[in-house]
């Protein structure tokens, strides 16, 4: 997993903003291969959303083949209601690109068979042959879409009862009043969520901290839903400084470190250790590990060695450099 520790919430935003426009040019997507995305709401994606949307005012982001699903949506609000997610979703976002109609996916909290309504969502995710990147938030007790505290961390998209703790922190978008927020939702599960190629995740503010803390230091915890996100393969966390305030120093040293390497590697991607100019295909290779998790297992840099995250001026003893 990396951590990315950006200054403040702007910048963390930037940075996932840039990552997910990115990753849609990376891939080429067409109208018979889209790319497909699927995104949160909250108020933390917001300032990301805001990003996207200047990307594509200035031309430099087309969402034509983004096929989108949100994460989810609470049960029994109306599809228009001010604070449904559906609502959320077009003046956030959907409104201001161009996306078309027909490739935005959101779960309908109002349908007469619920579970039937997370079946076929579950269906037309597998139909396109899976996400590929799923961008989410997470709520200060470290649940991930509406998997609350104890939620399976094998779980699909169902029903969810909501805390009283996301009651309470939700009940700002409906005057304050805790009786207006409804008590159930649609959610993907842990699973579903945990089964994109990718997963990206924003972290940011002081009440986030402990929920940070959990996710990293602490092992895989359905206490604690994100945490499932040490068992994927490509995850990555994005966060403000002040979400690592429960972080211990080690922590964000070594992940500050890691990011270092990464970084002047990226800077020098056309040469190879001893300088000499690489070949495309040892440049795709690198580029293909430079964005995998990490550099964990022991890379080089120009300025010397690092291993498990610690700069040394010695080579590791197991190197897994592959160009
Ligand atoms: N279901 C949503 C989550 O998907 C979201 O991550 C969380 C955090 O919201 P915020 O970003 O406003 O802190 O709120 C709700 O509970």
């Amino acid at each position: 997993m990396r951590l990315i520790i950006r200054q403040d919430y702007d910048e963390a935003s930037s940075y996932v903003a840039h990552y997910i426009r990115e990753r849609i040019i990376q891939f080429a997507p067409t109208k018979n291969r889209p790319f497909v995305l699927g995104l949160p709401t909250g108020s933390t994606p917001i300032g990301v959303y805001r990003k996207l949307i200047e990307f594509y005012e200035a031309g430099k982001l087309s969402f034509k083949h983004v096929v989108t699903f949100n994460m989810d949506e609470y049960v029994g609000l109306p599809r228009n209601h001010p604070e449904s997610y559906h609502t959320f979703m077009c003046s956030q976002l959907f409104d201001h690109i161009d996306i078309p109609k027909e490739n935005v996916n959101l779960l309908d909290g109002n349908a007469t068979d619920l579970d039937a309504e997370c079946r076929r969502f579950e269906a037309t995710i597998a139909n396109l042959g899976g996400i590929e990147l799923f961008f989410g938030g997470i709520g200060p007790d470290g649940h991930i879409a509406f998997n609350e505290p104890a939620s399976s961390l094998t779980s699909r998209t169902r029903v969810k009862t909501l805390a009283y703790e996301t009651i309470i922190a939700n009940a700002r978008f409906f005057d304050g009043d805790i009786s207006k927020v409804p008590k159930l939702a649609l959610t993907v599960g842990v699973a579903t969520v945990m089964d994109a190629r990718e997963v990206c995740i924003l972290i940011t503010g002081a009440h986030k901290s402990v929920a940070l803390a959990k996710c990293i230091e602490e092992g895989v915890n359905h206490l604690w839903t994100v945490s499932a996100i040490q068992m994927h393969p490509k995850g990555l966390i994005v966060c403000d400084e002040d979400s690592t305030l429960e972080l211990r120093v080690k922590t964000v040293k070594y992940f500050k470190s890691i990011e270092h390497v990464h970084q002047s590697l990226i800077g020098k991607e056309n040469l190879g250790l001893q300088g000499e100019v690489l070949s495309e295909d040892s440049k795709r290779r690198r580029r293909s590990h430079i964005s995998d998790e990490g550099w964990s297992e022991g890379a080089i840099t120009g300025e010397g060695y690092i291993e498990e995250g610690y700069h040394s001026s010695s080579p590791p003893k197991r190197s897994r450099l592959r160009s």
